[in-house]
């Protein structure tokens, strides 16, 4: 393989990302954009596909130039986004019908509150590993069907396609000539059945989609297409596709049963791999299916946080307290404690494990003397208290004691939140040098697919020594602090009317 480089596309919630690597997984360039959050109601959540498009082939553009490269260095593209995030779109004319509905968006909570009481979320459980909530893309792409003028006669026509945000980039970089996801974002739509390995038509029945809308399922790893001539000036093969998750633990290299990272992005998501037998939760965490390279079929026991990084771009965007994301650690750091404040941002519900679509933001603890650096102490803290939540509930459920956590994504940067995540577990706290490894993850099933590296032992031997954060806490402190983070949960759940 005489080309230099692999490209990985990473399209998050809050932003569009491209990232250049070189064989030895390191960053030679990279180009990121923030778009537009869309919340028309309470509660819902919108992003615009075209600009999602925009967003994405902008940056990949710019990467390209900074780094003085052109198609013809690049061996492979991987594409790794935002899962569940739905699009419904035209096949003739390529435009959206609507909005990309956001994984976060509750618009579909009624519906599913109609399918629990008939005690679908069995079925539903049973075959995708799911818990039912309006998270998933299934309600989503109904939710538009039943609410768009003349979308559901189309769809019968045949004439509308849909897909996750992989499958969007996938479609439009090949100019409608690919229409494929892969199976770890298949396995977040609640239509992928993940034993049996295919579009399940019960579900499809029951959430009224006709088939013909969804993409052909792939491995995360193999050439799906070639990128259109007119895009980059040649081709380019694009050779891995995954959900961010599964990417990011791809790129940790956690492909092994037992291995876990957490990410904290958007929201947070902690996932472990389980080998090739699925295990079911009984704690509230989801099934999933993790990105291989080798055509094996392997799960993951994954515990989803819906708001993590986003309660600090509400601080800087809605409150207005902070400049930057970035500027949170020095506020945080300027006190000792939140002087008892709590913030749950369960600003669309709370996911993983409690499941309450009804849950709303809360903060208590208030009093006279709380100041502007314990709100956002106490924003950033929420993330290592959820990740708490999960991970007890990911012990009980595999029976594996982690004996330390492996991080990364934006907020992982955070050297507070870190150090405050490693105590609040009272476990190592692991960083790799590369915190971008989702990008990664998704380079590698590429670059994998196209003989770039060879293995994962090539890929292995370069990987750069990780930070590690060591528990730093008393353990009364410990226990109280839970307590009350608990008790502040308490106050959370089901604030929103029915
Ligand atoms: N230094 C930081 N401290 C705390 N939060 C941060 C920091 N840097 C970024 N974030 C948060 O992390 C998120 C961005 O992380 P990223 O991995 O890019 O997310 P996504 O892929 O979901 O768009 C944003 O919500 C931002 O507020
Ligand atoms: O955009 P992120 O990184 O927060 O990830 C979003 C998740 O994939 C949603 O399931």
């Amino acid at each position: 393989m005489d080309k230099k480089y692999i490209m990985a596309l990473d399209q998050g919630t809050t932003s569009s990302r491209c990232i250049i690597f070189n064989r030895k997984g390191e960053i030679v360039a990279s180009s990121q954009k923030e778009f537009e959050q869309i919340y028309p109601h309470g509660g819902w959540v919108e992003h615009n596909p075209m600009e999602i498009w925009g967003s994405q082939i902008g940056v990949t553009g710019e990467a390209l130039a900074t780094a003085g490269l052109d198609a013809t260095d690049i061996a492979a593209i991987g594409i790794t986004s935002q899962r569940e995030t739905t699009v419904v779109w035209n096949k003739r004319t390529g435009l959206p019908v609507y909005n990309a509905i956001v994984w976060q968006c509750r618009r579909t909570a009624g519906y599913c509150d109609e399918l629990k009481a008939k005690g679908y979320d069995k079925v539903i459980k049973e075959k995708t590993g799911l818990i039912l909530d309006p998270y998933f893309s299934a309600t989503k792409i109904r939710w538009i069907l039943e609410h768009v003028p003349g979308a559901r006669e189309q769809a019968k026509a045949g004439e509308l396609l849909c897909g996750t945000i992989d499958t969007w980039l996938i479609w439009n970089l090949t100019k409608g000539r690919v229409h494929v996801t892969d199976e770890t974002n298949a396995s977040r739509t609640m239509l992928y059945n993940i034993h049996e390995l295919k579009w399940d038509e019960d579900l499809l029945k029951e959430f009224n989609i006709p088939v013909s809308m969804l993409p052909k399922v792939k491995s995360s790893s193999e050439i799906y297409g070639e990128t259109d001539d007119m895009i980059f000036g040649a081709p380019i093969p694009i050779a891995g596709d995954a959900g961010d998750q599964q990417a990011a633990l791809f790129g940790q290299l956690c492909c092994d049963k037992g291995m876990a990272k957490n990410t904290y992005g958007t929201g947070c998501f902690l996932l472990m791999n389980t080998g090739t037998t699925p295990v079911v939760s009984e704690h509230g965490l989801l099934t999933t299916i993790v990105a291989s390279h080798d055509g094996k079929h392997r799960y993951a026991l994954e515990g989803s946080i819906f708001v993590g990084g986003a309660v600090i771009q509400w601080l800087r965007d809605e409150l207005r307290m902070i400049p930057s994301a970035a500027d949170s650690e020095r506020y945080a750091a300027a006190v000792d404690d939140t002087n008892g404040v709590y913030l749950v941002p369960a600003f669309v519900g709370l996911g993983a494990p409690y499941w309450d679509a009804y849950a709303r933001g809360t903060m208590v603890g208030l009093t006279r003397g709380a100041k502007k650096e314990h709100v956002i102490r106490a924003a950033l803290e929420s993330m290592a208290y959820q990740t708490y939540d999960v991970l007890q509930a990911m012990q009980k459920d595999s029976g594996i004691i982690l004996q330390k956590l492996k991080v990364d994504g934006g907020a992982s940067a955070n050297s507070f939140l870190m150090q405050f995540q490693s105590d609040v577990l009272n476990k190592p706290v692991e960083r790799p040098a590369v915190i971008e490894t989702t990008a990664l993850g998704a380079a590698y099933l590429a670059g994998l697919a196209v003989g770039y590296w060879d293995d994962l032992e090539d890929i292995e031997k370069n990987c750069k020594p990780a930070f590690e954060f060591s528990p730093n806490m008393e353990d009364n402190r410990r226990e109280k602090v839970i307590n009350e983070w608990h008790k502040a949960v308490n106050r959370s759940l089901g604030w929103e009317e029915r």
